[in-house]
């Protein structure tokens, strides 16, 4: 017979992969998926086609994509959440040993978990979950032979509903694939040594982690304030209805996007809403955001009642692998970066990746700064990883994204492990960010981190070539390897002089002394100390535009 054995529907998140594979597995056949047919045509993630294109333009990708998965294949196969919208693809689907996947819409949040950054939730998740799935639930059911529920059921008990449904012969495992049924893989756990007397703690990267959170948030809690920015006001409203939900008293505090959030007017701001709530020793402080987010939540954490708990739920690459993990917390000041603040680690962190799918292009490629940082500080396989496909490390679906952001969140953990304070070893996670801090303040906080960091990892290398510390390899490396994912290379050459006075409030400054991070080679940062004002204005030459 001609066309799928099986054809998988229903909504985002319902289990349609996980089912999916296991089927194949269990009839001895082959699992194809239209959603990963139209990335690979489109090349790119299907956020970003919804973003450049627009949904329309995405509809008409996945209308080819199923109509060409149908005819050509024989095996076991999904279909995108959406797809059945399309009456085309309706009317193709008729006759077929179609499924529908269904569960209910409580069940369905707390799966998609943080992947309220898919595009069609990236508000109110709940509430436009319940709308999507009152447009969509007649659609399913229409094209559908049977319904099976996955709400109370493992993907092996759907697997088996659906065999016995169909009637399904099953078959040989096809070569390769075990037999054993599909058991969702858990989030990686990196532990965080307690160090300076503060207690250890988990960074979990994987999905769905929201399920995490109260069993990190502790009984002795009553209260839970989720500070969240703007752009993600719908998630941290289902974030504090979760809690709410798991009998907290729950509040959210929302603050601006970015920069503008790590204010002192900002903090005060905190600081009432947990005083009008109540907030006492015991309670907890969830910050859902990326590092200015993170920095700010961190920040009231350490300076309410002189510490309470909190934890981090870094939404963008850069906050899961360096600003929500080693307990930096602060806020920024006219005079300079981050220069009020406190250690103060989180109890746990968790990075749910789906989280990622809607970052916008450029603080995704921000946060690619810190990852190469990482690379060039400690793990060069970091740099491999990205030199071998620069395209995909800008994208959340690339093939190595995972790998890089464990990589570099291990990097990271491991210095802070030994030196909560920065009393040494940690100076070394600065590299690049003495002229990057300074760049930063000298265009008001509006630039994003990584771009700035970027610009002085460069500066850094120079200054280390320069000094006759680093080989010229190594200095080139930092420039292509940036570039190849799209961060700059140069900054406004007039700017020196303002550049240098900001530098001079940089934390690792001592008395008049200037202290930057050089490199002695790859994996081997130091400290340059009072390097000579010449050299310095050499190596900004070979970074200014
Ligand atoms: N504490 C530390 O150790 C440490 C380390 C590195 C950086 N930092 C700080 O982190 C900050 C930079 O963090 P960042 O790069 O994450 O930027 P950010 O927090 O400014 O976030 C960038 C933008 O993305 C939005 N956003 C966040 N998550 C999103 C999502 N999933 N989907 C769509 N939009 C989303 C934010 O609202 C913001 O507008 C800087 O202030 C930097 O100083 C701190
Ligand atoms: O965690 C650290 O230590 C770092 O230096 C990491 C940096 O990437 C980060 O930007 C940090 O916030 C900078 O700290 P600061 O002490 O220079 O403000």
């Amino acid at each position: 017979m001609s066309g799928p054995l099986v054809v998988l529907v229903g909504p985002m998140g319902v289990g349609k992969s996980t089912v999916g594979e296991l089927l194949a597995a269990r009839l001895g056949t082959t699992y194809r998926d239209t959603d990963a047919d139209v990335v690979a045509e489109a090349g790119k993630p299907i956020a970003e086609i919804f973003y450049d294109e627009g949904e329309e333009h995405f509809r008409a990708l996945e209308r080819r994509a199923v109509a060409t998965a149908v005819a050509e294949h024989p095996g076991v196969l999904s279909l995108g959440g959406g797809a059945v919208l399309d009456g085309t693809t309706r009317e193709l689907l008729a006759g077929l040993p179609v499924v529908y996947l269904s569960m209910d819409v409580d069940e369905a949040v707390r799966r998609v978990g943080l992947g309220a950054a898919r595009p069609l939730l990236a508000v109110n998740p709940r509430r436009q979950w319940r709308e999507l799935m009152d447009a969509r639930r007649h659609l399913y059911e229409e094209v559908a032979r049977t319904v099976v529920a996955t709400d109370e059921n493992t993907p092996e008990e759907v697997a088996q509903a659906i065999i016995d449904a169909l009637e399904l012969p099953e078959g040989q495992a096809a070569p390769g694939v075990e037999n054993t049924g599909m058991t969702q893989q858990g989030p990686t756990r990196i532990q965080v040594a307690g160090s300076a007397g503060s207690d250890p703690y988990e960074v979990l990267v994987g999905h769905q982690l929201l399920g995490e959170l109260p069993q990190l948030i502790g009984d002795r809690a009553r209260r839970v304030a989720v500070l969240h920015p703007e752009a993600l006001a719908e998630t941290g409203e289902a974030v504090r209805q979760d809690l709410a939900d798991q009998g907290y008293e729950a509040i959210a505090i929302q603050l601006p996007n970015a920069e503008e959030a790590k204010t002192v007017e900002v903090a005060a701001y905190c600081w009432k809403a947990l005083g009008q709530t109540g907030f006492t020793r015991t309670d907890v402080i969830v910050g859902v955001g990326g590092g200015a987010t993170t920095d700010v939540a961190g920040f009231v954490a350490a300076s309410w009642l002189r510490g309470v708990r909190w934890i981090a739920v870094p939404t963008t690459v850069l906050g899961m692998v360096d600003a929500a993990v080693g307990g930096k917390t602060g806020i920024n000041t006219a005079e300079g970066k981050n220069l009020v603040g406190a250690f103060h680690p989180p109890a746990g962190v968790l990075c749910d990746l789906a989280a990622l799918e809607s970052l916008p292009v450029h603080d995704y490629v921000s946060g690619m700064a810190e990852i190469i940082k990482a690379g060039f500080i400690a793990d060069p396989v970091i740099l491999d990883l990205v030199e071998a496909d620069p395209e995909g490390a800008r994208t959340p679906s690339g093939p190595h994204t995972a790998e890089l952001i464990e990589r570099s969140i291990r990097v990271k953990a491991e210095v802070v492990s030994s030196d909560l304070k920065e009393s040494g070893l940690r100076e070394i996670l600065n590299y690049g960010h003495t002229l990057g801090h300074a760049i930063e303040k000298n265009e008001r906080y509006k630039w994003r981190h990584g771009a700035a960091v970027s610009i002085g990892m460069v500066f850094a290398a120079e200054l280390g070539r320069l000094a006759g510390r680093l080989d010229d390899a190594t200095a080139d490396r930092h420039r292509t390897i940036l570039e190849s994912v799209g961060l700059p290379l140069a900054y406004r050459g007039d700017q020196w002089p303002k550049l240098l006075e900001n530098m001079k409030v940089d934390k690792k400054s001592r008395g008049d002394l200037l202290r930057f991070i050089v490199l002695d080679g790859i994996g081997k940062p130091t400290v340059l100390e009072g390097p000579d004002p010449a050299v310095l204005l050499a190596a900004y030459g070979e970074v200014s535009a």
